[in-house]
């Protein structure tokens, strides 16, 4: 099995986005290690805190947070940071070529439960005439990511990356420390009997959400002819993982529930990395307005509609939008 330098070089990924990477993956073994202790460590409970988005961090949000940030901000590759449990951008080194956004922890409410969770990273190339603290420098489309990934705290500690070459597939190798690729060129299948939504916000959905999640619910006594199956692991990864190894639709779509907030998911770190990981695998990415990496972003907590996975299926539900 190869290992990820070379794999990287083989798709002619640069030296320095290389080295950025591993930084970010070092980070990542030790949340690795640190959340298969599980409760043999004081990292299990809530902190008295919230984050600027109003949700309580966790102790390994708030770990795996400064694990992340430091590491990247005294890489010297790096321009600027930004994540879900900052307030604002931190800035990093001043000439730094990189911005990351990451997702520190994805599907913290699993913590409890020894169910799945992971970190969710994007990479977009910093603007040279930019002051390292201007915030305004994340605003860039998806579609200028030079890399996407996550790291899959499961089982087994998986990394799920693309540098714009194919989604790619490793395992961390715990004899050796590093992670090995064990599929290339990973492809969502394009039809599908799989969903993935929260249906308990179903009354809150707009009426194409609404007729679609009905269509697939009546099985093959419906409009579709087919049964369907339905899994929700309430971390994004846990279940866009399930949808690039065996297809599936993923979606939250917008709701009523919360006027102020009508979507949950957020661009620059959950939705932008994961489309660009679904794209390389030929999959389908969309908001039911568009494409997801089209969006030009307004700010770093943005949140946004997700429609994701299967080709055929994303389009078999974007056409009740129609
Ligand atoms: O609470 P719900 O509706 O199940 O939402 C689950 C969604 O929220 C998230 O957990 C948000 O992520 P965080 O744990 O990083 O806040 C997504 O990963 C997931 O898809
Ligand atoms: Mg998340
Ligand atoms: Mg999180």
């Amino acid at each position: 099995m190869q290992r990820l330098a070379p794999a990287l070089r083989q798709d002619n990924v640069p030296l320095d986005l290389i080295s950025l990477i591993k930084t970010i993956l070092a980070a990542t073994k030790e949340i690795s290690f640190r959340v298969s202790q599980g409760h043999l460590s004081d990292l299990m409970g809530s902190t008295l805190d919230e984050n600027i988005q109003g949700e309580v961090q966790k102790e390994l949000d708030v770990v795996a947070n400064e694990l992340l940030k430091d590491i990247l901000l005294e890489s010297g590759f790096v321009k600027a940071i930004s994540s879900e449990e900052e307030d604002s951008s931190v800035a990093g080194e001043k000439n730094g070529k990189y911005l990351v956004s990451f997702d520190p922890l994805d599907g913290s409410s699993n913590i409890e439960i020894n169910s799945l969770i992971g970190t969710i990273f994007s990479i977009h190339e910093a603007p040279s005439d930019m002051d390292a603290s201007d915030p305004d420098m994340f605003k860039q489309a998806g579609n200028k990511q030079l890399c996407a990934g996550y790291v899959l705290y499961g089982p087994s500690t998986m990394l799920v990356m693309t540098t714009g070459s194919g989604t790619h597939f490793y395992v961390l190798d715990r004899t050796h420390g590093g992670f090995l690729l064990v599929e290339r060129n990973v492809q969502v299948p394009v039809d599908t009997q799989e969903f993935a939504v929260n249906m308990s916000n179903q009354r809150f959905w707009q009426a194409p959400m609404q007729n679609y999640i009905s269509d697939l619910l009546a099985g093959d006594t419906g409009p579709r002819g087919k049964n369907f199956n339905m899994r929700w692991i309430a971390a994004m990864v846990g279940d866009i993982h399930r949808v690039l190894t065996r297809g599936g639709i993923f979606t939250y779509p917008q709701d009523s529930k919360n006027p102020q907030q009508p979507h949950k998911l957020r661009l620059m770190y959950e939705a932008n990395p994961m489309s660009f990981l679904i794209e390389q695998a030929g999959g389908l990415a969309m908001t039911s307005e568009g494409r997801i990496m089209d969006m030009e972003p307004n700010s770093i907590h943005q949140r946004v509609e997700v429609i994701m996975g299967s080709k055929n299926e994303v389009e078999a539900c974007l056409a009740y939008y129609k």
